[in-house]
């Protein structure tokens, strides 16, 4: 006889907070949301703390090098997507612990010969008004000239006017080399009364441009998620196939943490990926894995000596997992059940073995409901794809900014084929969909919000850490029609727009 779980399984909507005593205290200011991202003993530290509990998603359309840059400024770190070679895997690792904070890599540039059209096309798209110009069109190629919106007017000017005729030239351009420190160009920035400086080589090849904007938020960064050489962190995926390649490559490159990224994680090939790690570089690397809905599942990774465990099947936005195969679990659920399989290994072996909660976040309480639920952080996918440094394009659909995002099961994601079940490619089925979702800005805009946001509500509950939400939170399920009362009810909305709200 099959196994039946007791009762349904239930997701964040489902669930409220009910508040605590709180004290004078309890403010904001005084909430810290560090948190551990690997196993540790007790009395001792995790080799990594984040500084808030949030990683993106091993995902094409979420975690490329911008996307490690963005997160780490604000203290949480993005696990770079692996469905791609190992080789450029790597290199987006790489290019995420060079980084030079305040030195950005141009992702509009232009080449002499493309037209006003193409320039205004290209503006619409990544929302970037200062495009370098150079020889092939590359982020790094010969430097020639500098377009900015200052320079054509799309109103009176010939659209089909080439960027030669309007650029600013090379000659006239003032720009900083690579021992520009940070500080001087900050200073030849002002002196100069620029927007922005371009960095070049000893060849006169762009190497990346300084905002005059960012150089003024780098000096607020507080939670800067830092190694001991004071680079950015950066994580990635790896899977349970092509570990003995990838893997030294992501070294390497610098990696801090792996994450087995799998939709159901409860398997042989995931002892036999964290075994070959450990046999070939032991304990010194961190590396998660998953995933896994319940107290089963967990035990077994924590076993195999998996650093941090994920949870979650077939809740993400994107995902179709349970109506392709029939598998997963309400999120809710699963990650109360897998919280006190952790809570329990904890009192039993001493270890300390975090959960992270993978998919199915839509509004910024289920992140607070999570961490109350047990959770230590939360892997996002649509949240993070709606900013400017998701690797997707921003487009206009019906006059509204959206950006692309897509389920690493959809055949876009699956292109650069890794699916080998045994059968031919042709075999697969789709378990994601690719589609579009709002455009949100700035990472840093719409992540302070969101973490200010989750401390106001554990303020509520009188915890001012994540340790003592999880200690205090008294939570509720609740019934399909208190979910009607906690909307806007019987009112008529004067602003149509207030109703679609996405926090
Ligand atoms: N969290 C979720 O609900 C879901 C996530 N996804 C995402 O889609 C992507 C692909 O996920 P999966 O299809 O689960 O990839 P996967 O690589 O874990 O598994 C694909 C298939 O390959 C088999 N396999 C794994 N290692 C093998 C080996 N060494 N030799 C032979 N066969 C092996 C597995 O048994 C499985 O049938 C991931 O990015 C995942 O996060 C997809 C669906 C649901
Ligand atoms: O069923 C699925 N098909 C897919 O194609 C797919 N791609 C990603 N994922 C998982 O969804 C998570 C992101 O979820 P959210 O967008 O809700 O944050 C991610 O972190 C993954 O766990 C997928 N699940
Ligand atoms: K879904």
């Amino acid at each position: 006889m099959a196994t039946f779980f007791e009762g349904e399984s239930h997701t964040f909507s489902e669930y409220l907070l009910v508040p605590g005593y709180s004290s004078s205290e309890n403010i904001p200011a005084n909430v810290s949301l560090k948190t551990p991202l690997c196993r540790f003993k007790k009395g001792e530290q995790p080799r990594i703390t984040l500084n808030i509990p949030m990683v993106s998603s091993i995902m094409q359309s979420v975690s490329g090098e911008r996307m490690g840059v963005a997160l780490a400024t604000e203290g949480g770190m993005s696990f770079i997507y692996g469905s791609q070679t190992p080789e450029s895997e790597a290199a987006m690792v790489k290019w995420v612990k060079d980084y030079k904070a305040g030195v950005v890599e141009s992702d509009s540039t232009l080449t002499p010969d493309m037209t006003m059209e193409q320039v205004m096309d290209l503006k619409e798209r990544t929302g970037h008004s200062t495009m370098p110009v150079t020889d092939d069109g590359t982020p790094h190629g010969k430097l020639l000239g500098i377009v900015t919106s200052r320079d054509y007017r799309p109103s009176r000017d010939d659209h089909q006017a080439k960027v030669a005729t309007f650029m600013t030239p090379r000659e006239e351009l003032v720009t900083g080399t690579k021992e520009t420190t940070l500080k001087v160009a900050n200073d030849i920035i002002w002196d100069n009364k620029l927007n922005a400086l371009p960095i070049v080589d000893e060849n006169d090849h762009l190497v990346g441009i300084v905002f005059r904007k960012d150089y003024d938020s780098h000096k607020s960064n507080p939670d800067e998620l830092l190694d001991a050489n004071k680079r950015y962190m950066v994580g990635a995926g790896i899977n349970t196939r092509d570990y003995a390649k990838r893997v030294p490559l992501l070294l390497e490159a610098g990696a801090d943490a792996l994450c087995i990224d799998s939709s159901e994680g409860f398997s042989e090939w995931q002892k036999l990926t964290i075994d070959w790690i450990r046999e070939n570089y032991g304990h010194d690397v961190i590396v998660g894995a998953g995933n896994v809905v319940d107290a089963e599942g967990f035990r077994y990774l924590a076993d195999c000596g998996a650093d941090f465990v994920k949870v979650g099947i077939g809740g993400g936005s994107i995902c179709i997992t349970r109506e392709t195969k029939g598998i997963g679990r309400g999120q809710a659920t699963a990650l109360i059940d897998v919280c006190r399989a952790r809570d329990e290994y904890y009192k039993e072996t001493g270890v300390y073995v975090p959960v992270c909660s993978d998919g199915g976040i839509v509004y910024d309480y289920h992140m607070t409901l999570a961490l109350a639920m047990g959770a230590d952080f939360m892997m996002l996918g649509r949240y993070f794809a709606r900013f400017d440094e998701s690797p997707t394009n921003r487009v206009n659909v019906n006059g509204q900014y959206m950006k692309e995002y897509w389920g690493e099961g959809s055949a876009r994601a699956r292109n650069w084929q890794r699916y080998d079940l045994g059968g031919a490619a042709k075999l697969s089925f789709e378990e994601g969909v690719d589609s579009y979702v709002p455009y949100a800005g700035s990472l840093k805009d719409g992540v302070g919000m969101t973490i200010y946001k989750i401390k106001s509500t554990m303020c509520n509950c009188g915890a001012n850490s994540i340790h003592e939400l999880q200690q205090k939170a008294r939570l509720t399920l609740v019934s399909s029609t208190s979910i009607v009362e906690g909307g806007a009810h019987d009112v008529v909305l004067k602003d149509h727009n207030q109703s679609v709200s996405y926090h």
